[in-house]
């Protein structure tokens, strides 16, 4: 259809979508939304709803379908879970007073990580903006205003992201970030131009908080990338907002050197948040908190775990006062139970969704904080008290919004309803001249009676006319002169006087005057609110730390969990630790216990299928997680040389990318950690090398134990079937085997999941393959294959590693057969030379050793 043929609404949707070409645009139309041409594809397609037609000219039609006004967030939400934008469109106008095409234009783009008022969907957005072989990251909520920046390698981004999950990423246009991309696919990336990760988007950000230095935010001068990825996150928020932005604090840094390290697999292997299909994750076990502010704290707190150990002692003296003062605990528990989550109610007030009940929750929440204040006289312990004297008093606040708003008003806010009397002379009146309406019309027409002494006038009412005194024909020549004539009737006359007239105006006007009055009074008030949102989001993730300390405290009392010492050693000693969520499930739960110390380090688990293995391994990594946390610990006692990192490669997992098999998604993790481990972390593996054929499999499990026992000395709890490796116990100081103990009667064997020094040399496959009941026949072929094999591998297998054992081991013995002087030799030296270990990622690693590889065996071939 050209230009000149279409009609004026579509030449408005046009405008308007050219403008938001790579959105949705929702035309809204009356009651509904409508989207057209291509976007109604899409739309149609992906809300499963009818697409119909529009007609736009004499016979010609246009794609069309549409959503209902009223139940849009629901459509939105899901084209917005979908990856799509979404324009919204409205009418500036009221229809019926428009004169030609109604005013619209978009009022906001609602896109994934911005669609902040849906809880459900839980927005947040990040910006990525690489810098040199670091990144610039940032990350904003905005339904809690939470906002902070850092600078950090690859693998701290990847875990960054994994931890905070946003739902949209900004990434430069031109930037790569396909390795990101691949590790994170239900997360959208929107792609930006250079203009939002620059001085001038950093110049809007200053300005924005007020300030003319980044370093008043805490940032240093090392730290503007960061501060470049926030720039960009406050412009999209501006661009996508358009009228209200929420409400969002100024920039923090975060500060990854506090934590101990926790990559994302290990996130996921641990299973600390989200848990795989039936299991629990360890959040729901320990999670008491009573508000939004301290559930969120609780998960960052154990996405978190510290590694300065005067802070882990810090929460440590909270949680342990508030387990043993139980009516300490009762207390706040009862006051948090009515505190509402503050944080999303302030973000509300700058965005313009606050209603008139989410005011009357804040106010009920500030004085429920008042009374949590008055406890900080009975708390000893330094942290907690320092916490509870940080909680503000908002007397001048609750005692306002005491007196101006109703105790329970509408959730609409141009309904009335929302101010009390007392606020507004103007108001008061209003109400009461609306209120006594009917009163007043009763009164005047007695006092007109009076006066005229016609006892059949009438006052009266209708919508055209509005409000008359009705005197019948016979009375007429009763009437005063200051009646003035308004309609003429057939055996009656209708008058009107000044007084009703003035009254009509008032009476007709109040409800909407009324409206518009609260309205006003309402918006006042909020502004005042609005001026110390600040403080206030600052006192409610006060409240936030409290929550989290007493859900800590509350589950440690329920469980009879322990408080572990903290220490700077290298040991870690747990006596009779149990898995704190499969305890909860397993009835008769075997406690056990670990002692990890310079002379026993590198723990080789041994032990049938289904013997416990993983579950000790797991549950281990988890204990010394939640010591670091500040938490107690689910053991008998504990003491806890406090770790870097913690470190897992842990079954086939979830495939971290497709087209990447099994095999190489568990030796990308195990190259990770090889990276990135020291003799302070601690390393979970479960059967590394299980992907593989057996001699490959062996051999790297070999290799990779071999490493971590002697070059890092990191502690490691290793479990795993390949018996052969219980043999470096021999050779290497610091390992020492272990097995999970089994009781045979017969055929049958019993499982005791209890962890014992020495190793098992049996594996019982065929045996657990016979309980989960395969046939007798099959079971029995198995053994005798199992029989055959064992004897044969055995001396093989042995015979290679006591020769292995007497040879000096090189780690790359693969340039044995280069020739030093040689420009290849040295060539391939250089680069490994320069290749710079910290910022390698696996996968460029992997690349990098397979063409070395190459190169070697040309040369060997005699090539080059
Ligand atoms: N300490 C324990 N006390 C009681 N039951 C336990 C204990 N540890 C494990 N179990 C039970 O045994 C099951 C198997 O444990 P787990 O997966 O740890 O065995 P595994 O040795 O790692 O097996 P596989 O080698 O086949 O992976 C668990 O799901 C649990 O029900």
């Amino acid at each position: 259809m050209s230009e000149k043929n279409v009609t004026p609404m579509l030449a408005q949707y046009h405008r308007i979508k050219n403008e938001y070409p790579d959105a949705l645009v929702l035309y809204r139309l009356g009651d509904f939304y409508e989207m057209f041409y291509d976007d109604a594809y899409i739309g149609a397609k992906d809300l499963n709803i009818a697409l119909t037609r529009k007609k736009v000219g004499k016979s010609q039609y246009i794609p069309m379908c549409g959503i209902p006004y009223h139940a849009a967030d629901s459509y939105i939400s899901r084209l917005v879970s979908k990856g799509h934008k979404v324009a919204i469109c409205e009418q500036l106008e009221d229809a019926s007073k428009a004169k030609g095409i109604v005013k619209r234009d978009v009022i906001r783009v609602i896109t994934p990580g911005t669609y902040f008022e849906n809880e459900k969907l839980r927005s947040a957005l990040a910006a990525v903006v690489p810098a040199g072989k670091r990144y610039g990251t940032a990350y904003l909520d905005l339904s809690t205003g939470e906002f902070i920046a850092s600078v950090m390698d690859y693998e701290s981004l990847v875990s960054f992201i994994g931890k905070f999950q946003p739902k949209e990423v900004l990434i430069p246009q031109e930037a790569d970030m396909e390795k990101v991309k691949e590790s994170f696919r239900h997360i959208f990336f929107t792609p930006v131009g250079q203009d939002f990760f620059s001085e001038e988007a950093l110049d809007e950000l200053l300005k924005f908080f007020k300030t003319y230095h980044y370093s008043s935010f805490g940032f240093s001068s090392e730290e503007t990338d960061a501060l470049l990825a926030a720039s960009a996150l406050l412009k999209y928020s501006k661009i996508t907002q358009k009228t209200f932005l929420p409400f969002i604090s100024t920039p923090k840094p975060y500060r990854e050197d506090i934590y101990m390290r926790l990559d994302y697999s290990t996130q996921k292997h641990l299973e600390i948040i989200n848990a795989s299909d039936g299991n629990l994750p360890l959040i729901k076990v320990l999670d008491r908190t009573l508000t939004g502010m301290g559930r969120r704290k609780l998960k960052f707190f154990l996405l978190h775990p510290l590694k300065n150990i005067k802070m882990i002692k810090q929460r440590q003296e909270a949680v342990d006062e508030l387990v043993k003062n139980s009516g300490l605990r009762e207390k706040i528990r009862e006051i948090l139970k009515e505190i509402f989550d503050m944080e999303r109610l302030v973000s509300k007030i700058s965005s313009g969704t606050m209603s008139p009940r989410d005011m009357v929750s804040l106010r009920e929440s500030l004085k429920q904080v008042k009374k949590l204040k008055t406890l900080h006289s009975d708390i000893n312990s330094p942290f907690l008290k320092e916490i509870f004297s940080k909680l503000e008093d908002f007397d001048w606040l609750t005692e306002k919004l005491d007196r101006y708003l109703e105790d329970s008003p509408p959730v609409h806010l141009k309904e009335g309803g929302l101010i009390k009397k007392g606020v507004s002379k103007e108001l008061d009146e209003l109400k009461e001249i609306k209120e006594k309406g009917n009163r007043w019309i009763k009164d005047y027409q007695e006092k007109q009676r009076e006066e005229t002494g016609i006892q059949s006038l009438k006052v009266g009412f209708n919508k055209v006319m509005g409000y008359y005194i009705e005197i019948t024909k016979p009375n007429l020549k009763f009437v005063p002169p200051h009646y003035r004539r308004r309609q003429t009737l057939s055996n009656a006359e209708r008058f009107i006087t000044d007084e009703l007239q003035r009254f009509e105006e008032k009476i007709l006007t109040a409800d909407e005057k009324i409206k518009a009055l609260e309205y006003e009074i309402f918006m006042k008030l909020r502004e005042e609110v609005a001026f110390v949102s600040n403080i206030i989001v600052e006192t409610s993730r006060n409240v936030g730390i409290i929550d989290a300390l007493q859900s800590m405290a509350e589950v440690a009392a329920e469980k009879g969990w322990i408080k572990p010492q903290i220490t700077e050693d290298y040991s870690i000693e747990i006596k009779e630790g149990f898995h704190p969520v499969i305890s909860e499930t397993v009835q008769d739960f075997v406690p056990n216990s670990l002692v990890m110390n310079e002379k026993s380090y590198f723990h080789i688990i041994t032990g049938p299928n289904m013997a416990g293995k993983s579950t000790f391994i797991r549950q281990s990594a988890l204990i010394v997680l939640l010591a670091q946390t500040g938490s107690f610990i689910p053991a008998r006692e504990g003491k806890i040389g406090v770790v870097d990192g913690i470190f897992t490669r842990i079954g086939s997992g979830d495939v971290l990318s497709k087209g990447l098999s099994t095999f190489m998604v568990e030796m990308l993790e195990v190259a990770n950690i090889l990276n990135n481990i020291t003799d302070r972390s601690f390393v979970v593996l479960d059967e590394v090398g299980r992907g593989t054929s057996t001699y490959d499999g062996i051999s790297i499990a070999w290799a990779v134990s071999e490493y971590i026992s002697k070059e890092k000395k990191a502690k490691t709890l290793f479990a795993t079937h390949y018996h052969e490796l219980t043999k470096l116990e021999e050779e290497i100081p610091g390992v020492k085997n272990f097995h999970m103990h089994i009781k045979e009667d017969g055929e049958e064997i019993k499982f005791l999941y209890r962890v014992s020094e020495g190793f098992s040399n049996k594996s019982y496959g065929v045996h657990v393959a016979k309980l989960a009941g395969i046939n007798e026949r099959i079971i029995k072929r198995a053994y005798e294959i199992l029989y055959h094999l064992e004897e044969e591998q055995e001396s093989r297998i042995d015979e290679t590693i006591i020769n292995l054992s007497q040879k000096k081991r090189e780690y790359l013995p693969l340039f044995d057969t280069v020739q030093e002087g040689n420009d290849e030799y040295s060539e391939i030296i250089k680069e490994i030379e320069d290749l710079d270990l910290a910022s390698i990622t696996p996968i460029d690693a992997m690349v990098f050793l397979n063409n070395l590889k190459k190169r070697i065996k040309i040369n060997k071939k005699g090539g080059i």
